[in-house]
């Protein structure tokens, strides 16, 4: 079965106002977007509910984090149980502004990704390696031990509700997007991974989205890559061009 093209949106902790948000989500709302597309926004969680109840149907949202517990003494967190209770399908999970600015180290990922999954959440789980690593030719050996912490806690049958999010720490945010060939690369390399660390099937069906500077400019031509089945982008989320990329496997 073709894998269902993807396009998350991770505003981060943009923009400032609720306003601001209301106007992204008008542009959405309005724009004709290809209904083969899974489209996922993820604001900061305190505007999950308010986007939600005034996003169109067919787009979902997101939690930017959670925590790995069903309840309790965690101040500052949030559940699994409470995001599903509050109706939020998706979270995102060891993006590597979370790795690198909150010290959240794989196992955490991991545990984390097996809770979202117990409490019937999706996970758009990230990895990805910094520039050093990439130049040192690490870039396949990082990637896997990040998602090898991942495996060593799931059931195959766990796997139909991620989406691996391949980030290179060197393209978030700096305009550096990578080129198809080396996001092709990467993708490719996380399927093996999968298909022997997991299964044939899982590899096969896993969704891998590139994020790291993605625009309307750059999307196209990733998108014509086999292995690369979304997109999970930062900035250009936050525009109208949003849409295009949403688009982008649409002639
Ligand atoms: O981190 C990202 C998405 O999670 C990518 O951010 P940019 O698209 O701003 O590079």
């Amino acid at each position: 079965m073709p894998r269902q093209f993807f396009v998350g949106g991770n505003f981060k902790m943009n923009p400032a106002s609720l306003e601001q948000k209301r106007s992204l989500v008008k542009v959405l709302n309005d724009a004709e977007i290809d209904s083969a597309t899974e489209v996922v926004i993820a604001p900061p969680s305190l505007y999950l509910l308010p986007l939600k109840e005034s996003l169109r149907k067919e787009i979902q949202v997101a939690a930017q984090n959670c925590y790995c517990k069903v309840s309790g003494a965690f101040t500052g967190e949030i559940s699994p149980a409470q995001l599903a209770d509050a109706g939020v399908p998706y979270v995102i999970l060891g993006h590597s502004e979370r790795r690198t600015l909150f010290h959240e180290k794989s196992e955490l990922v991991a545990l984390k990704t097996k809770a979202a999954l117990e409490g019937h959440l999706k996970v758009i789980l990230c990895v990805g390696e910094t520039l050093e690593e990439r130049e040192a030719g690490k870039t396949a050996e990082v990637v896997k031990s990040q998602l090898r912490a991942v495996v060593s806690e799931l059931k195959e049958s766990d796997w139909s509700n991620i989406v691996i999010a391949y980030e290179p720490v060197w393209a978030i945010g700096t305009g550096k997007v990578a080129t198809s060939a080396q996001a092709q690369e990467a993708h490719a390399d996380i399927r093996a991974f999968l298909k022997e660390a997991v299964s044939p099937a899982v590899s096969e069906s896993t969704r891998i989205i590139y994020g790291g500077s993605v625009t309307a400019a750059n999307c196209k031509e990733l998108s014509t890559r086999p292995d690369v089945d979304g997109f999970l982008v930062g900035g250009a989320s936050l525009k109208p061009e949003f849409v295009d990329i949403i688009n982008a496997k649409k002639n």
